[in-house]
């Protein structure tokens, strides 16, 4: 589904924040700016990625693009709406073009691998019974788990309990895919899988991500551009390859400057044939340098 209305040129960014800001009553009853007025802009097709140390403001500022928090003041236009002036309907319908995923993956444990997928489709409820069974289908032959359709959450390993959350994510065939720290529950393997999964969606179907992450191989494998938060401001915005290219002015974009530098990354050889049933379920995904590992950002 795409909700591009006619009049948007395609130039135009998909994501666009503009004057955005928010604040958090703290219990003593002042008030917490966890968001200083910003500017964002976001390309349709972009990888990009929000870094910035623990507290900065990046998983608020995250929830503020498909208004999971709500600002407090400026805009926050997807696919050229400004989603703050939707009515609650419109709201929602215009959610089913952003998908998010969580580092908790946040499944129904109840529910299986396939009712879990298809709940954002049943929830909207103009889906047939037989384009639901489709869609899941495709959504889990898509992140590699067409043979989990019946087990339960409980019954899989992390790296598979976050692919089912990004097939959840995919069925309503949103245009943004919302990563609050996907990996940082995983280990260093199984994080290099995801991240070849999420570089296909976004290569293959055009998804359009925004990840927040501490860790330098997500910035590394998956992010084109990055945008750093300080104490809930934007400080600055790069390109991941040009990221060495000038004097950076924020400690996190030296520290990744000089990251990279020690550790270039190359991408993995190409796919090897398909995957088996346990879980290694993308293929190619385990191919590529040993050197690769979670590190996280040293000031982060
Ligand atoms: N609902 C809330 N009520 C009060 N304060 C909040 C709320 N949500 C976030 N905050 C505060 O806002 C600030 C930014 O939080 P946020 O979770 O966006 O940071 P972050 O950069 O994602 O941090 P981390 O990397 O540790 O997850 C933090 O100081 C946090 O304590």
């Amino acid at each position: 589904m795409s909700l591009v209305p006619h009049n948007v040129a395609t130039d135009e960014p998909l994501i666009r924040l503009d004057g955005v800001h928010k604040q958090f009553a703290l219990p003593d009853g002042r008030r917490f700016t966890a968001v200083q007025p910003l500017q964002l802009a976001i390309g349709r097709g972009e990888v990009f990625g929000l870094i910035g140390k623990s507290g900065a403001g990046k998983s608020t500022l995250l929830r503020l693009i498909n208004l999971l928090e709500r600002p407090d003041g400026g805009r926050v236009q997807v696919n050229g709406r400004d989603l703050t002036r939707l009515s609650r309907r419109e709201l929602r319908e215009t959610r089913q073009s952003i998908g998010m995923i969580f580092q908790q993956f946040n499944l129904l444990q109840n529910a299986t691998v396939a009712e879990n997928v298809a709940f954002p489709l049943r929830i909207h409820g103009r889906h047939s019974r037989a384009d639901i069974e489709a869609r899941v289908k495709e959504c889990l032959a898509l992140v590699g788990l067409a043979d989990k359709a019946s087990a339960y959450p409980a019954q899989l390993s992390g790296g598979q309990k976050q692919r089912v959350a990004i097939a959840r994510a995919l069925a309503p065939r949103p245009d943004v895919l919302l990563c609050d720290e996907p990996t940082s529950a995983l280990d260093a393997e199984t994080t290099r899988a995801l991240l070849h999964t999420l570089r296909e969606i976004n290569e293959r179907l055009g998804v359009t991500i925004v990840i927040v992450t501490h860790e330098l191989p997500v910035v590394q494998q998956l992010c084109r551009r990055v945008a750093v938060l300080e104490q809930g401001a934007l400080v600055e915005q790069f390109d991941v390859d040009q990221v060495a290219a000038q004097p950076r002015h924020s400690s996190l974009g030296r520290e990744l400057a000089e990251q990279i530098a020690q550790r270039p990354w190359s991408p993995p050889a190409p796919a090897a044939p398909a995957a088996s049933s346990a879980g290694r379920t993308t293929p190619g995904a385990d191919a590529g340098p040993s050197s690769l590992s979670t590190a996280r950002f040293a000031h982060v």
